[in-house]
């Protein structure tokens, strides 16, 4: 991507992510507003020690008055403590407001998460997942939390301090921001694009921390290939691209940054307010308290316009944590029917079923019956749809076109409790989860027993290796073991068999078990395939040859159906048995 296009693409992300800050404020715009009038009030009570300052001038310095000095100081003591509650107030608010809408997002993204497309988890990380939760719902706190209170803060009190230094004198409040137009024009000239900048340089970041990830990610297979430099090169050629950008906007932006302070810099602020108040004092057409209230204001200015610019930027920094936080939010859930449909009978009809990833087609109108109580067998070649269709059985994701029912009901007819009592799968990735064998094996049945668990995992062939263990079923995964591909398999087909629904979806995951495992997993999956109806998804040429039915499927469609013995004819199914994309097995 060319610098022009980057910077488009950093001012469409910039706006994006302002309209998504906003977004999220909705809900609790009300309560902002409250906190910022106190801000307000705050910020209009900060002119209270300058307006003492004068006054009690006049009364020390002037015609001595103990009594009216004493009173000044009660006040400013009074109006100060009254600034800082107030201002106290407002933050305790939008902190308040804040842990709510944290929590409210939190809250929000984790419900979408549980009625989202499961096909959507199978493209997106769990890192990512974590990072919008977690991190996203935080960097956003600077932004609600202080962000509306300090900027308003940061605007009122200087225009109230200004107000007042004209009040008092107009020449001295000419002179309080005397070099203030030097001091913006050149700090705005070196702002210029900050907002695009500002996302250009989350993109690089993303980039450097993304390759970063997939270079540690694979690190191990890289060793061993030897191909270290080669693999870290596009990190290298990410944190270079980073230092390079970074390195031509900060310079210019440091240099011109700090020009501009200059004229703002104490000194310079003493020498044109002090220098011009003598001035002023000596022709007597001001006092001495005026001209030190006024230098004093001048000298808190550029502070006040310094935290404005900083809460801007982190009103850009947030940008993009808030847009993919709204992402989240807006993420396609399936709906589920409040009373679902019953099936009466358990065979499936794909009915010219379409379905596509973005761009890509994956199924282009599909039609395939399978019977009640077979086992039907998917093969093709690698990216010609088969786990695509299987994953629509179990309704990851709805067709584009076209339906699927089970017993002639539709599975958007049926609740989720029973479609999911219905289908049961077995993934090539097991998924298993940070605790007991025994609770993994009994995920859908919590109340099972042992005896009915360890049954379970007889009949997946794995109780063996599980009593094996020091701990047993009370083994924890993760934390006290960690299982092979084959144990896992085993594991998560014991879980199906558990489940004991009437449907089975399954991809066959022998592919990186060795020979005893696989022997065990087949024989696990035979038991787990008796009297049910089987989706499978077949790898070895065993389960080919035994299937009731082979769906043959190439580039999305579905080329031929039938026995191995039917097919034998078939040029697209005998492609497949001579090129190895079923295996002999190995039993
Ligand atoms: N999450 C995804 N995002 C984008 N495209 C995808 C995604 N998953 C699959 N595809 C594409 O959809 C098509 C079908 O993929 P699918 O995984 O269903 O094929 P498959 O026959 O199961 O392949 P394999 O045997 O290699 O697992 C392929 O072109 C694939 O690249």
């Amino acid at each position: 991507m060319d610098d022009t296009s980057e910077e488009q693409d950093g001012k469409a992300q910039s706006i994006a992510g302002q309209r998504a800050i906003k977004r999220l404020m909705v809900p609790v715009r009300k309560k902002i507003r409250i906190a910022q009038l106190l801000a307000f009030l705050s910020g209009v009570l900060s002119i209270a020690p300058y307006v003492a300052l004068v006054e009690l001038g006049g009364a020390l310095l002037g015609q001595f008055d103990p009594d009216r000095a004493w009173r000044i100081v009660m006040i400013l003591i009074g109006a100060y403590t009254t600034r800082l509650f107030l201002y106290f107030l407002a933050l305790l608010a939008t902190h308040v407001v804040d842990l709510d809408l944290r929590s409210q997002m939190r809250r929000e993204i984790t419900n979408k998460l549980a009625r989202v497309e499961l096909s959507w988890f199978t493209r997106t990380s769990s890192g990512q997942i974590r990072k919008s939760i977690q991190d996203d719902t935080a960097t956003a706190h600077t932004v609600i939390a202080h962000g509306p209170v300090e900027k308003l803060n940061a605007i009122v009190s200087p225009v109230c301090l200004l107000a007042y230094a004209f009040y008092l004198d107009w020449r001295l409040g000419l002179l309080s921001i005397a070099t203030f137009p030097l001091y913006l024009g050149m700090y705005g000239l070196s702002m210029r694009g900050m907002g695009e900048k500002t996302a250009q340089m989350d993109t690089k970041l993303a980039r450097v921390s993304s390759t970063m990830a997939e270079f540690i990610a694979g690190i191990s297979v890289v060793k061993a290939f030897g191909k270290v430099g080669q693999a870290h090169r596009a990190y290298l050629e990410a944190a270079g691209q980073f230092s390079q950008f970074y390195h031509a906007w900060a310079m210019p932006l440091v240099s011109m940054s700090c020009l501009s302070f200059s004229w703002v810099s104490i000194p310079v602020l003493l020498v044109v307010n002090l220098g011009g108040g003598a001035a002023l004092l000596a022709a007597g057409v001001v006092t001495a308290e005026k001209v030190i209230a006024t230098t004093l204001i001048a000298l808190v200015l550029p502070g006040a316009v310094m935290t404005v610019a900083m809460i801007s930027w982190s009103y850009q920094l947030a940008g993009s944590a808030a847009v993919r936080l709204v992402n989240m939010m807006d993420l396609p859930v399936l709906t589920w029917p409040e009373i679902g449909m019953q099936p009466t009978s358990f065979d499936i009809r794909v009915q010219d079923v379409s379905y596509s990833y973005g761009e890509t087609r994956a199924l282009d109108q599909v039609s395939v019956e399978i019977p009640q109580g077979a086992v039907t067998a998917l093969v093709g070649p690698s990216g010609s749809g088969k786990s695509t269709l299987a994953t629509l059985v179990a309704r990851f994701a709805d067709p584009d076109e076209g339906r699927i029912s089970i017993g002639g009901v539709d599975l958007m007819d049926m609740d989720e409790q029973t479609l999911y009592d219905t289908v049961a799968f077995v993934l090539q990735d097991a998924q298993l989860i940070r605790d007991s064998l025994a609770a993994n094996i009994a995920l859908a049945c919590p109340a099972a027993s042992l005896d009915e668990i360890r049954q379970a995992a007889q009949a997946a062939c794995i109780d063996d290796f599980i009593m094996s263990l020091p701990r047993g079923y009370d083994t924890v995964v993760g934390d006290d073991t960690q299982l092979s591909g084959g144990q896992a398999a085993r594991i998560a087909i014991a879980r199906a068999l558990m489940k004991d629904a009437p449907i089975l979806v399954l991809d066959e995951a022998t592919a990186m078990a060795d020979p005893e495992s696989e022997a065990l997993i087949q024989q696990a999956l035979t038991r787990l395939s008796q009297g049910r109806t089987v989706l499978v998804i077949a790898h070895r040429l065993a389960s080919i040859r035994g299937a009731d039915q082979i769906v043959v499927m190439n580039r999305g469609g579905i080329q031929a159906c039938g026995t191995h013995e039917q097919l034998l004819g078939n040029a697209h199914y005998q492609a497949l048995l001579a090129q190895g994309e079923v295996k002999e097995n190995v039993k």
